[in-house]
């Protein structure tokens, strides 16, 4: 009988292949008493195990391709570093010495103390450090076991699916060195290591399918729909045919879209859009050309703090972002000064400093506030930016803008910054744009007073709904209340379009809200013209939207917004999208 999963699609694209199962947790751990005379055997099987992971993880690291983003060879390090600190390849000799137990007993023994460690600091972030000291500790686990065929991976490999409980960023890697067709793990999330660098390696994937591997057999076939997040176990025939069929359809679909590479993104009554990309890694750079798009929108900066021991530097921002810049040929760089802070946090020397025990992180010291309130931190990326703006076009974004005395900070900072840089000599544009998020209902509603301040607005629906509906983003349990078609959340979208047209200064979109294909029309009725989402979505927008009447829209739209329930507005909606080109 067929079986249908749902999971979390992190990685779009589909595969068919036979399971691989693998369990890289979970070890087994049976404790033992040594006798004195046999503890130096012990330490030195110990050593050799910590030896062995380690060479299995510099294998990972030199089988990464050579085209790979540079965070990829990063989370390989840390697994690297932390395989040297003493807590792990020192302490557990210790307890092997001194409480005479076998190795797997003290490594277990240490990982206990550590989780019990991070645990108590109450921390979403360090969520995901346990999780790399975790993946560390088992990689010696079975090192001690003597197993290496998991973490090296096999020529068998090529064109399965892995069915994992959950996979290390060393796995991800190899699994792409081995060709595999994609991935399903039972645990994770979107912001995992795993799920960020199989994005990057464009390897379809799913998480967070608990149990799964109670259900699939080693050799069975499966499909795996990284959009969608599903997988099916023991498909018949008529569903294999039907999904090769949809594959068929999608490599079709792929290949008309690219025929709208260089149609101009413009309405049938002649309103011109602008669609830009969000990048956050190098490796996005080369899906923004393969697009089209007209240049940056969004630049998510908060990676260049993590992953990393130190700050980034002045000199560490500058390289990326005239490389990025470079990159564009012109094209407009939008970079978003650090957002870091709840969801997104520094690791490292910073780590103690994005996150200080607020009860409620996103409410708390993040974004532009963290940045006002440690100028160390702020200063460096501002005289890197604007440094940069000397080798091509650069705006610069300010995220979580709450009051008009936060810009005038910020611009009082920037031209100090300026004059030093002046009295240097150092080249900037003097004119570079500086931009604000709306992405905080109280920044929407003064969208007009903060239009005064500053040259563009830029609206992010991602927080903008998290914070009008008080919802938390990225909490599974109250996913069911983020609405964007909220009145709440259109109305303060179409405040802030409205102070950009009343105080003559553009108002994009950057949020996840612009990229789908379901409000896209919407949007463009509610007067924006400028999109900024992930590459991929591009040229699927730019199709709906190069089909639409504005003036049509407008009327559609005001008609809608003026409807009183729910299901009225979605009828309308439905209306609205009826007649665009499907996905
Ligand atoms: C684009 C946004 O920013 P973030 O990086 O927080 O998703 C947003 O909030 O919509």
């Amino acid at each position: 009988m067929s079986l249908m999963f749902n999971g979390i699609g992190v990685s779009r694209g589909t595969a068919i292949g036979q399971a691989y199962l693998l369990r890289r947790n979970q070890i087994d751990v049976a404790s033992r008493t040594l006798q004195k005379d046999t503890i130096p055997a012990e330490v030195r099987r110990f050593k050799r195990a910590v030896k062995m992971a380690r060479a299995q993880l510099l294998t990972a690291r030199d089988n990464i391709p050579k085209d790979a983003p540079s965070d990829v060879s990063s989370f390989l390090e840390t697994h690297i570093l932390m395989l040297d600190d003493a807590v792990l390849s020192q302490r557990p000799v210790e307890i092997i010495k001194t409480e005479m137990i076998n190795a797997e007993a003290a490594l277990q023994q240490q990982r206990e103390e550590l989780i019990k460690v991070f645990g108590s600091m109450d921390d979403s972030y360090l969520a995901t450090r346990i999780d790399d000291v975790n993946h560390v500790i088992d990689s010696v686990l079975r090192a001690l076991d003597g197993g290496t065929e998991h973490v090296l991976g096999s020529e068998q490999w090529k064109g399965q699916i892995i069915v994992a409980d959950d996979l290390t960023p060393a796995d991800t890697v190899t699994m792409q060195h081995h060709g595999v067709a994609g991935f399903v793990t039972e645990t994770g999330g979107q912001l995992s290591h795993t799920a960020i660098l199989a994005r990057s390696l464009g390897i379809p994937a799913i998480v967070g399918v608990p149990n799964i591997r109670r259900y699939i057999k080693t050799g069975e076939v499966i499909t795996l729909d990284g959009r969608l997040g599903m997988v099916l176990a023991e498909p018949t025939e008529e569903m294999l045919t039907d999904f090769r069929r949809q594959q068929k359809d999608n490599r079709l679909r792929l290949r008309e879209l690219a025929k709208l590479l260089d149609t101009e993104a413009i309405t049938t009554d002649g309103v011109k859009i602008r669609l830009s990309a969000n990048i956050e890694i190098e490796e996005d750079l080369k899906a923004l050309k393969r697009v089209n798009a007209d240049g940056v929108g969004l630049y998510r900066t908060e990676f260049l703090y993590m992953n990393r021991e130190t700050v980034p530097s002045e000199q560490d921002h500058f390289k990326v972002y005239t490389k990025v810049v470079r990159a564009l040929k012109g094209a407009p760089l939008t970079i978003r000064t650090a957002d870091l802070g709840a969801d997104k946090q520094a690791t490292g020397q910073l780590a103690s400093r994005t996150r200080p025990q607020a009860h409620n992180p996103a409410m708390g010291l993040r974004g532009i506030r963290l940045c006002l309130s440690d100028t160390s931190l702020f200063i460096p990326q501002l005289r890197a930016i604007l440094r940069a703006s000397a080798r091509g076009p650069i705006k610069m974004l300010l995220p979580m803008l709450t009051t008009v005395a936060e810009i005038k900070q910020c611009l009082k900072l920037v031209e100090q910054v300026k004059q030093s840089l002046r009295e240097e000599n150092i080249e900037f544009d003097e004119k570079m744009p500086i931009g604000g998020m709306i992405e905080v209902p109280a920044a929407a509603i003064e969208a007009e007073r903060f239009a005064k301040h500053l040259d563009f607005l830029s609206i992010g629906t991602n927080d903008l709904i998290q914070y009008t509906l008080a919802i938390d983003r990225i909490d599974d349990q109250v996913d069911y209340l983020y609405d964007p078609l909220h009145p709440a959340v259109l109305t303060l979208i179409k405040m802030t379009i409205d102070a950009g047209l009343k105080s003559g200064i553009p108002v994009a979109m950057c949020g996840e809200m612009a990229g789908d294909a379901r409000f896209v029309r919407l949007l463009l009725g509610l007067g924006l013209t400028e999109f900024s989402m992930p590459p991929n979505l591009i040229l699927e927008t730019k199709r709906n939207l190069i089909t639409c009447r504005r003036a049509t829209l407008k009327k559609q739209v005001s008609t809608m917004l003026a409807a009183h329930t729910c299901e009225e507005r979605q009828v309308l909606l439905d209306k609205i999208n009826a007649s665009a080109p499907e996905n």
